[in-house]
């Protein structure tokens, strides 16, 4: 079933960059989804960086609620999804940001983790750093693919820069028994908003289904790729589309370009619909928990985002993210953007709707 998304070995980079590049730009190109190998994180790394995330999600309701997600910076306990009508409690988000000198926010998280995690830096620096060494490499590859210098997508993917966007977590999926009605989707059908996503998938865990760009495209936009406009928006219908399982890989990273990545690319690289199918009586998709282990690459909120074809206007990374949260969660950024939360250059060209209450979208759900 896994066979339709390609696995692309990323090992010895800088010896093989023409064959890898060509591998991930293809893989970006048609599908939007692959797997990558060779990328240096141990098994054993991987599970305990799940225990620290199984030690999170035991706290209770209350002590969670002290870390509500923030939607700017993206880090934070994402609960509310558990408590929204459709997704009928079935999954909660917690995610954490790069530690820097100079990241107060995260900082702050991290420190009053500790508290529960006495390891949490194992997970905050140690495994994140890991994550984004990955995401370099990816990005060099996908730039060289396109005929650019090297670095051309990795500027602003660095910890240290104060607005450095992104960040890393856990999914966790409660077990079936817990869910009080019957539910199709444990998480709808949604493309991410940031670069692009890391997700470790564990065993005898599946769910993650995924609609190749190519066809998601052809469907949608009569095989152009489109940029979200936050206003006019729609998802199609699931039933237009075919949705492929991607089950868990030993050891291989799930990998899935991102809305930002699409424009920086001028739509070269695409952004997949996908979506997790929740467990039924008969669907064969085990009922027990699920979790996964989430990493979102950003640039830095500052960083001008624009392809080397300017296809599209040039936006900054945070305005990006503004507008996503603006769309599904206005009210929440309105609070930031009155409370000066929306502090980034982003700021100055913050369109008018993110104080505007969105519409309710029938299947939207914003995940990151
Ligand atoms: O947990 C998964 O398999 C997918 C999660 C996802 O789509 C997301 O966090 O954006
Ligand atoms: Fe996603």
């Amino acid at each position: 079933m896994s066979d339709i998304f390609p696995k692309v070995n990323i090992s010895n980079f800088d010896e093989r960059k023409e064959e890898v590049s060509a591998e991930l730009a293809k893989a970006a190109k048609s599908i939007g989804f692959f797997y990558i190998t060779g990328h240096g994180i141990s098994d054993e790394r991987i599970a305990r960086a799940f225990d620290i995330g199984n030690r999170w999600f035991t706290l209770n309701e209350e002590q969670k609620d002290q870390y509500k997600l923030d939607l700017i910076e993206y880090v934070g306990w994402k609960g509310e999804a558990t408590k929204r009508k459709h997704d009928r409690g079935i999954i909660e988000q917690q995610i954490f940001g790069h530690v820097a000198e100079n990241n107060p926010y995260a900082r702050q998280l991290e420190q009053q983790a500790k508290e529960f995690i006495p390891n949490i830096e194992e997970f905050t620096h140690d495994f994140l750093d890991d994550l984004l060494r990955i995401s370099t490499v990816v990005l060099r590859g996908l730039a060289l693919a396109l005929g650019q210098p090297e670095d051309f997508f990795v500027k602003g993917l660095d910890r240290n820069l104060p607005d450095i966007g992104g960040g890393g977590g856990w999914n966790n999926y409660w077990p079936y028994e817990s869910t009080k009605e019957e539910t199709k989707w444990r998480i709808p059908a949604h493309a991410d908003a940031e670069l692009f996503t890391l997700l470790f998938q564990q065993e005898g865990q599946p769910g993650l289904e995924v609609t190749p760009g190519k066809d998601f495209f052809d469907v949608a936009n009569k095989g152009q790729p489109f940029l979200k406009n936050w206003d006019a928006f729609t998802y199609p219908p699931d039933d237009a589309l075919t949705f492929h399982p991607m089950p868990p890989v030993k050891g291989a990273i799930t990998v899935n370009i991102g809305d930002l990545l699409m424009r920086w690319s001028d739509g070269e690289y695409l952004s997949t619909y996908h979506r997790v199918r929740a467990p039924t009586k008969d669907n064969g998709i085990p009922t027990g928990g699920r979790q996964t282990l989430v990493y979102f690459a950003n640039p830095a909120r500052s960083t001008v985002i624009q392809g080397p074809k300017k296809r599209w206007p040039a936006i900054l990374s945070g305005e990006e993210t503004a507008n996503m949260a603006a769309k599904h969660y206005s009210k929440v950024a309105q609070r930031y953007y009155e409370t000066g939360r929306l502090d980034s250059p982003a700021e100055a060209t913050i369109p008018k709707n993110i104080i505007e209450p969105a519409q309710p979208q029938p299947q939207a759900v914003a995940v990151n």
